[in-house]
């Protein structure tokens, strides 16, 4: 462009002399040039778009599909916690931006390339004065750069808590316990702090970078007006045409402009890289599945029939005790376990190692007389059914909620109707707005809410809709009341007659629909054998239970029919009516 102009005035005044057509052409040249620019930077407008939203929604899919072979332990680690915000974060953007920042600091160059070369072959002492400052503050600039990324790269663990603080803040499970106990200013200001303290360092680097730019600009200004000063002594000896100063003033100006936003991208590439290198060290992360395909993998011949546990010792990282320790049981198809104990002895645990969630145990696990571990892990869990203590309430149609269980039976409405009567969610199915298709929670437009005791029973459809040879129970009764929880016993009891059933209740009334009890202690089986024999042992279990039936009789629970007693050690027995007490 600035060569065009350059053709424009030198031909303007050359037409005074030899005609008019010496302006033709400099505007035929002027239009060519200006027809050529505007195609690029439409293409440019039409590549970028198309890759911005094509690049997001990849690496979206590369995140998701990382945390969905991440081992639970790993999810538990907080630092991979903080390592999943900040690809959340920032690392994720930054893959257009770097695509975006390398096509401007490609065209940045050839720009900076053209303006410098035309001061270069007028004096090579301008092109080179003009690169000297900015090439000598890049690497202050860069280093403000870096210490910015650090400060953001510090920030994940207290962003979390942020972010936890705002969840909680806009969630409907929290709003009931924020409004009552006036929690709303309190969690506001907590938010605050954490935010104050980033402002300040934001400021610390802005405070920073004004001081250098400013230095910069002074430095780099007084190079370029004693540039100017020497093009405008030659145009007044005539030594140059007026249409040459013009473009070497345009070159100056241009060379300035693109200096400033080459090395804005440069650091900008510099710093996308240090949020690039987290992202793909998240997604390079080793987990335990990504370690175990490399392992030949034994293949399951026949149903799931017999599970036996030799010394199982678990401990959780970071702690001191062994959450389960020592722990030997077999079960085979057509039994089924009650394991029971107080709060805190290992329940879930137990389960969480039965279904391989964690796999770095200590001792044998074995399926058909083979360890576990020489099986592909998915397998396995494919002939598992299972509620967790925690189940989710996905905020999704009845039919996925149900069909989550089983997705090739997803569409199978005979298959979800029989694990919904199983799991005795048929009277409800009967009054939902639009049955199977029905909007649950209320997140959504068009939500049905259910009550806590119908999302457990939609939970244990999940499980039932499954073909499986194992079902798992981690408190399935934990917000049913009495009559609802014998039915859903009895159901299940009717299930695995010819599979292997496992639950954990702290309601000992259900132990007595199980074949084998273990009471767990501590990590540790204190007890095992069925009701009958643990009653007459008379031990932990026995005491267990009469203060439970007890409680029963001594207080009247007519008028309060849901309100449970826990197990529990030190407080006789009674320790709280929280969801999962007896
Ligand atoms: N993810 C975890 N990380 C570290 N420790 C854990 C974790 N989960 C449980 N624990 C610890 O392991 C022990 C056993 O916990 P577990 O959840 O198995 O008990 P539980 O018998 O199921 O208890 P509850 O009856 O309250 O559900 C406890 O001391 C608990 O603090």
């Amino acid at each position: 462009m600035i060569l065009a102009t350059q053709i424009v005035v030198n031909n303007v005044v050359l037409s005074w002399n030899e005609g008019f057509s010496q302006v033709i052409y400099a505007l035929s040249v002027l239009g060519g040039v200006m027809i050529f620019n505007e195609t690029c930077s439409i293409l440019r407008v039409y590549v970028e778009k198309i890759f911005e939203t094509a690049l997001s929604y990849h690496v979206d899919i590369l995140v998701m599909k990382k945390a969905a072979v991440l081992h639970l332990r790993d999810f538990e680690n907080h630092e991979v916690q903080d390592q999943i915000k900040r690809v959340q974060n920032e690392s994720k953007f930054r893959i257009y931006d770097v695509f975006k920042q390398v096509m401007a600091v490609f065209s940045g160059f050839i720009t900076l390339l053209s303006s410098v070369s035309i001061l270069f072959f007028w004096h090579w002492w301008a092109a080179v004065m003009i690169l000297v400052v900015p090439v000598l503050f890049f690497p202050l600039f860069l280093r403000l750069g870096q210490k910015e990324f650090l400060y953001l790269w510090q920030r994940a663990p207290k962003m979390r808590e942020a972010w936890y603080i705002s969840y909680i803040m806009t969630r409907d499970f929290s709003f009931k316990e924020i409004k009552l106990y006036q929690l709303g200013a309190y969690l506001i200001r907590k938010y605050q702090e954490i935010h104050n303290r980033f402002i300040s360092q934001d400021k610390e680097v802005a405070a920073q970078r004004r001081t250098l730019s400013f230095l910069y600009q002074i430095i780099n200004y007084a190079v370029v007006l004693t540039i100017i000063y020497f093009i405008l002594k030659a145009a007044y000896f005539k030594q140059i045409l007026i249409g040459n100063m013009v473009s070497y003033l345009q070159a100056i100006s241009l060379t300035l402009s693109t200096v400033q936003s080459l090395t804005q991208g440069l650091l900008l590439l510099c710093q996308h890289n240090l949020f690039l290198e987290q992202l793909f060290s998240y997604l390079d992360m080793k987990t335990e599945s990504k370690q175990q395909m490399d392992l030949p993998r034994r293949k399951l011949q026949h149903p799931i029939s017999h599970i036996e546990f030799r010394q199982i010792r678990f401990r959780y990282p970071q702690t001191d005790h062994y959450a389960l320790d020592g722990i030997s049981f077999q079960l085979k198809t057509g039994e089924t376990l009650a394991i029971v104990g107080p709060n805190g002895s290992g329940k879930s645990t137990l389960i969480k190692i039965l279904t391989q969630m964690y796999t770095d145990f200590e001792g044998e696990y074995r399926i058909n007389g083979i360890s576990v571990k020489e099986y592909d892990p998915d397998e396995i869990n494919r002939r598992i059914g299972s509620v967790f203590q925690d189940f989710v309430k996905y905020e999704m149609p009845l039919r996925q909620n149900i069909g989550f269980g089983d997705l090739q039976k997803m569409n199978d409405d005979i298959s979800l109707l029989t694990a919904a009567e199983k799991a005795g969610l048929h009277p409800l199915l009967q009054s939902l707005p639009d049955k199977m298709e029905t909007q649950l929670g209320k997140l959504f437009q068009g939500g049905y809410q259910l009550s806590g005791g119908q999302w457990q029973r939609v939970a244990i459809s999940r499980a039932y809709v499954r073909d499986a040879d194992i079902y798992i129970l981690d408190e399935p009764s934990s917000f049913l009341d009495p009559q609802a929880e014998h039915e859903v016993f009895r159901k299940f009891k009717d299930l695995v007659r010819n599979r292997i059933g496992i639950f954990i209740s702290h309601r000992l009334s259900s132990a007595r629909y199980a074949d084998k009890i273990i009471v767990l202690d501590r990590g540790r089986i204190v007890e095992m054998g069925s009701h009958d024999e643990l009653m007459k042992q008379n031990q932990l279990y026995a005491e267990m239970f009469t203060k439970q039936a007890s409680s029963y009789v001594n207080h009247n629970f007519t008028s309060v029919p849901d309100r449970r007693v826990q197990i529990g050690r030190g407080t006789d027995g009674l320790l709280g009516n929280q969801p999962g007490s007896c």
